[in-house]
């Protein structure tokens, strides 16, 4: 028994450029040498947009446009076959212009209205096809392999719906069961023949197009007609994606596929499949093979009847854009009037497509989809369809949408799969994308929705994510490049790897400002190299920035400056439903109703708001004590050593060393904040106390915590940072016989915090310079240690004691890094 014939199908960006045209004689070189072959072209490169340029100009009257792009569609031709062949492709010139030849004859004869005809264009459009069907198989000749081109309209027979024409399969698979024979007796003498794609005829010879994408369809049709083995389709991707490869950056190729998935796909969007093709696979059961021509040995997409019953396999999602959605919303009285089926029927009497159609569940109002193009006729339709309710008020007249794309997620056994639509719509509003109406499948193979064109990228980029990445995307917008920022920049292009390979987890930087400048890229920027960016960036605009991040998953804003009025950026940006991880302490001690307002915008919008890193560094005292609280213990007294730098300093100078020049030691380490005076003056621990006394639901202002700073108040008026280090020189001895004092008391100098929550005077917050015992838990601190001590009802006997570095960038940089990390972890699985 012979073999079957393989059908191989070439598009026209395999035949557009010198490389994959080689790559593709090579295939065919090699596919021959297994059994019998045919092949299916499609016009080379861009050509049939080209053409409809060229039918555009004419049409316009502008003949000579039209042929100077029959002279660029030769000349595309030409030079793409003798840059893959060299001067071996002789003749060639000559057959591209016996083939052009009636075109350029249309466009000569001069004639508008004849070229304005659809029939006409169809005839203009041919010609890509014609040429590429003579070009590759003059191209197969020249590299030694004996070939035929074949004109399709001798076999495809097809009806007279110009532009978009079916083919029909009796008359067709008469013609190609009378030329199979010639063609399998060809074979044997080795000759390859290439068919035209796109293109047929109908039954009295007047040429016809089959859409845009029609090659696939052929190729299906000859393979079926040849009673095929298989079809490959040659492109430049590797198989059938999980998204669009030009919207979303991480696609994939999907390794099988069923008919009826490839069908919802290719009829929902997918621009790469001809939506006909499935039928003639479905009725002869031929598999089909989508291949990269550039890349043989990838595997590519299968189709099949089966498809794939791996259950952790990819899903696809589409979009198809310029469409119409049109609602006619009812009101009560109209329930039973069923307007659905009276529309549906009215629109496909007068030929109108409809993509979708929903309807409200008694009947009284419908949402569907239509082509852009299609949407005025449409809405005309329904407008007359429905007249009698209109006037009678019982419905709205048709408000049209436009433009709208649908996204449309497929999958195989959708409906055996729990919370597949949950997902897509959370995926969808997670981005703030609107959902303007939806519908799934009867056949839970597909769930579609309308969204508005502007948001096709996003909405199908999230959809994406949701479904196909086994990596978490976190997208970070920093705001503070300072000692904290630098150091976070630095955490995350080291962690970066780590990250992705061990814990699943996609930590992209999507943007960096400081207070004047910022850079933003939605695809990431290199941590590393961030701040040299900033150099060159665009003046600061938050809401901007914000409007972009929340376009991308999983948006965290970052605040690590210590700047005032933050609070105002968190509420805009919760309102657009990014996350906000903070190291600045501002925000948490504003007064009361305004700290309120900032804690409503976090619950309104239902997003994170985490800021560990506001009291200890990186230690966990915010967590402890919420899961103290939360637990339901009662907190009778906190203690602490807050502020790592007054620790630090309070440790230096009890080892003798002068005031002064602990402090200057201090800024240098970036323990302080930039002018010294804020850690000395203990506003900064006045802060971090009453942030602690808050998550305690303690009801104080910053004005209500005691605050003795840690050295004389009149040191702290010098707004000049060096006068103030003079004036800080001029009092190290008076400090210096003060710990003097202390130490002949066996007393250690501390800064210390105290919050009592229930004390007998109502709560108290204080933060004080003291001298503490020996045995006091605050004298263990070395260095720039911070500590935190909870005595409750269960930890009453000896507090929970919370210790270690309390201040400097890096161990701050951590501990915003493991919120944002805490905070992506928590989000995973919604
Ligand atoms: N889900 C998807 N999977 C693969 N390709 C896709 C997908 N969606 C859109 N495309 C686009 O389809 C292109 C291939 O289709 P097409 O341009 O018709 O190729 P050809 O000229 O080979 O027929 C790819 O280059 C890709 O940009
Ligand atoms: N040349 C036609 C038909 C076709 O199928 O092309 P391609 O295989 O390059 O998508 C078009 O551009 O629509």
């Amino acid at each position: 028994m012979t073999r079957p014939f393989h059908v191989l199908k070439f598009g026209g960006s395999s035949l557009g450029r010198p490389e994959p045209l080689r790559r593709a004689l090579d295939i065919v070189r090699e596919e021959r040498a297994r059994g019998p072959i045919a092949l299916v072209v499609s016009a080379l490169g861009d050509t049939t947009d080209e053409l409809v340029e060229a039918t555009a100009a004419a049409a316009r009257g502008d003949f000579a446009a039209a042929l100077s792009i029959v002279d660029r569609v030769e000349e595309l031709a030409v030079k793409t076959v003798t840059d893959a062949l060299g001067p071996t492709a002789a003749g060639l010139r000559d057959r591209v212009a016996t083939a052009t030849a009636p075109l350029r004859k249309i466009f000569a004869a001069g004639d508008r209205e004849a070229v304005g005809r659809a029939d006409a264009r169809d005839e203009i459009l041919s010609f890509g096809e014609r040429l590429s069907a003579v070009v590759v198989a003059g191209a197969l000749e020249a590299t030694g392999v004996a070939a035929r081109a074949i004109d399709a309209r001798t076999w495809a027979v097809t009806d007279d719906r110009f532009s978009d024409a079916t083919v029909l399969w009796a008359p067709t698979s008469r013609r190609l069961g009378e030329l199979t024979r010639e063609w399998t007796e060809a074979d044997k003498q080795g000759v390859v023949h290439v068919h035209t794609g796109f293109i047929g005829a109908t039954a009295d010879g007047r040429t016809t197009t089959l859409g845009r994408n029609g090659s696939d369809y052929t190729a299906a049709l000859l393979a079926r007609g040849l009673g095929a083995g298989e079809v490959t389709i040659f492109t430049d991707v590797s198989g059938v994606m999980t998204a669009d490869p030009d919207l979303v950056d991480e696609a994939y190729p999907v390794p099988h596929l069923s008919y009826g998935e490839a069908l919802e796909l290719a009829g929902l969007g997918l621009r790469m499949l001809h939506p006909r093709t499935m039928v003639p696979l479905i009725e002869s059961g031929i598999p089909m093979r989508i291949r990269n021509t550039l890349r043989p040995e990838d595997p590519g997409t299968r189709v099949d009847a089966h498809g794939s019953r791996d259950t952790a396999k990819p899903t696809c999602i589409t979009s198809l854009e310029a469409m119409a959605l049109i609602d006619v919303e009812g009101s009560q009285r109209s329930e039973y009037a069923k307007i659905g089926a009276r529309v549906g029927s009215a629109l496909a009497a007068e030929h109108v497509p409809v993509w979708f159609e929903t309807q409200a569940p008694r009947g009284n109002g419908i949402a569907l989809a239509v082509a852009a193009a299609d949407a005025e006729k449409a809405s005309a339709i329904i407008g007359r369809t429905l007249e009698p309710e209109i006037a009678r008020g019982d419905l709205a007249a048709p408000r049209v949408f436009v433009p709208i794309t649908l996204v449309t997620l497929v999958a195989e056994a959708m409906g055996q799969t729990p919370n597949v639509a949950g997902r897509f719509f959370a995926a969808l509003g997670a981005v703030g994308v609107n959902v303007r109406a939806s519908s799934q499948g009867a056949t839970s193979r597909a769930i579609v929705c309308a969204v508005d064109a502007e948001e096709t990228a996003v909405a199908v980029r999230a959809v994406h994510a949701a479904f196909n990445l086994a990596r978490e995307q976190v997208n970070v917008l920093l705001l503070g490049k300072g000692t904290v920022g630098g150091s976070l920049l630095q955490q995350m292009a080291g962690e970066r790897e780590k990250l992705r390979e061990q814990h699943d987890l996609d930590l992209r930087l999507a943007g960096l400002a400081d207070s004047r400048t910022a850079v933003f890229d939605a695809n990431g920027i290199d941590p590393a190299r961030a701040s040299e960016l900033l150099a060159g960036g665009a003046p600061l605009d938050i809401d901007a920035l914000l409007d972009r991040l929340k376009r991308l998953p999983v948006p965290v804003l970052v605040d690590c400056t210590a700047a005032d009025g933050m609070e105002t950026v968190y509420e805009r940006a919760f309102a657009r439903g990014i996350h906000v991880v903070a190291a600045n302490k501002k925000p948490l001690a504003l007064p009361l109703d305004a700290r309120r307002h900032l804690f409503e915008s976090v619950r309104r919008a239902h997003r994170a708001y985490r800021y560990e890193t506001t009291v200890g560094a990186s230690l966990p005292v915010i967590e402890t004590l919420k899961n103290l609280v939360r637990t339901g213990d009662r907190v009778l007294l906190v203690e602490g050593s807050l502020s790592g730098t007054l620790g630090y300093l309070s440790n230096e100078v009890s080892r003798g060393v002068p005031l002064s020049q602990a402090v200057r030691a201090a800024r240098e380490l970036g323990y302080t904040e930039p002018h010294p005076r804020d850690d000395l003056g203990g506003v900064d621990a006045a802060r971090k106390a009453l942030i602690l006394a808050r998550e305690l639901g303690v009801k104080l202002d910053l004005s209500d915590v005691k605050v003795e700073p840690f050295v004389p108040s009149e040191l702290l008026e010098y707004d000049d940072v060096d006068a103030f280090f003079a004036a800080l020189e001029r009092y190290d001895a008076t400090f210096e016989a003060r710990i003097e004092g202390l130490r002949a008391e066996g007393l250690v100098l501390r800064y210390l915090a105290r919050i009592e929550p229930e004390g007998a005077d109502g709560p108290s917050v204080s933060v004080i310079p003291i001298g503490v015992p020996a045995n006091h838990p605050a004298t263990r601190l070395r260095g720039s240690e911070a500590f935190v001590a909870f005595t409750t009802e269960r930890y009453s006997e000896y507090p929970l004691v919370v210790q270690g570095a309390g201040a400097g960038g890096a161990v701050t940089a951590a501990g915003v890094l493991a919120d944002v990390l805490a905070l992506s972890q928590s989000l995973r699985g919604r």
